[in-house]
């Protein structure tokens, strides 16, 4: 390649794509030939020095990496394994809407074909997804959603709690896995979501052992368009390793896991999460062995393709 600004990736192809604003540089690698220091990363994702993104994807073959590899042992099938990386360098396990734009680049690229009534496995670090095509985007079974620290959560009903600029006294929280780690905290109103300052990370104690991501929701009355059937809630997020993003897709489902736990055994099953770039939904549905899934759906854009310089 080109000595370039960008090292390895200089005179490299790009896509610039987003799942509802939270928007991400892709490479295609399908041999997994670059190296992705975390500087190249940080670099790419610079939105001033840099193509500009929350988030690094590479797509890659699974055979051709060790994570992969793990994945195909128990699903053959999943040939493409989605490498994340947040705009820091770090390396995340799992990413929602990420998992979306992927795909639709290898529809977009033709390597893989998706007609309507299948699905593509796709390889990640939080395990094998299963995407569909939806009308107006794809839909994504994201696996099972679990606490952090189970016993405390069900028996106080959180199991952490959060401070934040913007808010007055700290606030209750709980933290949930969704193949990577969210703490999600309720507020009454939709002015104290608005008025909270994410530039700098919250305080959230304790911290799970990996670090997490920190979302904020006002679950929405009927006023506000939620239903008997169909959950509302609005969503704000500080993501690990980024900072405030537009949406995030493991975020959405986190905060619903909870909104639903704290309302207890009459809330629904489907939720609409508004996020300031846009709106995903989320269902609970029953998985394999009678775990509790989450499907995630959402739009997936395109919105530049280009080369590194
Ligand atoms: N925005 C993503 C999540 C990306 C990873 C996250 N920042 C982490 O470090 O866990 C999503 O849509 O899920």
């Amino acid at each position: 390649m080109a000595d370039g600004v960008f090292g390895e990736l200089s005179g490299y192809p790009f896509l610039k794509a987003h799942g509802t604003g939270n928007d991400f540089v892709v490479v295609v690698d399908p041999e997994a030939e670059l190296l992705l220091a975390d500087d190249t990363v940080r670099l790419a994702c610079d939105r001033h020095q840099g193509i500009g993104g929350d988030g690094f994807i590479r797509v890659a073959r699974s055979e051709h990496l060790p994570e992969g590899r793990e994945v195909l042992e128990q699903a053959p099938e999943a040939e493409w394994f989605m490498d994340y990386r947040n705009g820091d360098g770090s390396i995340a396990e799992m990413c929602g809407n990420g998992v979306r734009a992927f795909v639709h680049v290898l529809l977009r690229n033709g390597l893989v074909d998706l007609p309507p009534g299948q699905v593509v496995r796709v390889g990640t670090r939080a395990g094998v997804k299963t995407v569909a095509r939806t009308d107006d985007g794809y839909a994504v079974d994201m696996g099972p959603w679990g606490f952090i620290d189970g016993d405390t959560a069900r028996s106080r009903g959180s199991d952490a709690v959060v401070t934040a600029k913007g808010l007055r006294v700290p606030r209750p929280a709980v933290s949930i896995t969704m193949g990577n780690p969210h703490t999600v905290v309720a507020l009454a109103e939709g002015e104290k979501l608005d008025s909270l300052q994410l530039f700098t990370a919250p305080d959230v104690r304790p911290v799970p052992p990996d670090g997490t991501n920190v979302e904020f929701v006002v679950p929405l009355d009927e006023e506000s368009g939620a239903t008997e059937d169909v959950g509302r809630i609005r969503m704000r997020v500080h993501e690990r390793g980024v900072g405030e993003t537009q949406s995030c897709g493991t975020g959405a489902c986190a905060a619903v896991a909870a909104t639903r736990f704290w309302a207890g055994d009459t809330a629904p099953d489907e939720w609409l999460i508004e996020v300031p770039g846009g709106v995903v939904s989320a269902t609970f549905v029953e998985g394999p062995h009678g775990a509790e899934h989450i499907v995630l759906a959402g739009p997936a854009v395109v919105v530049a393709t280009g080369t590194f310089g």
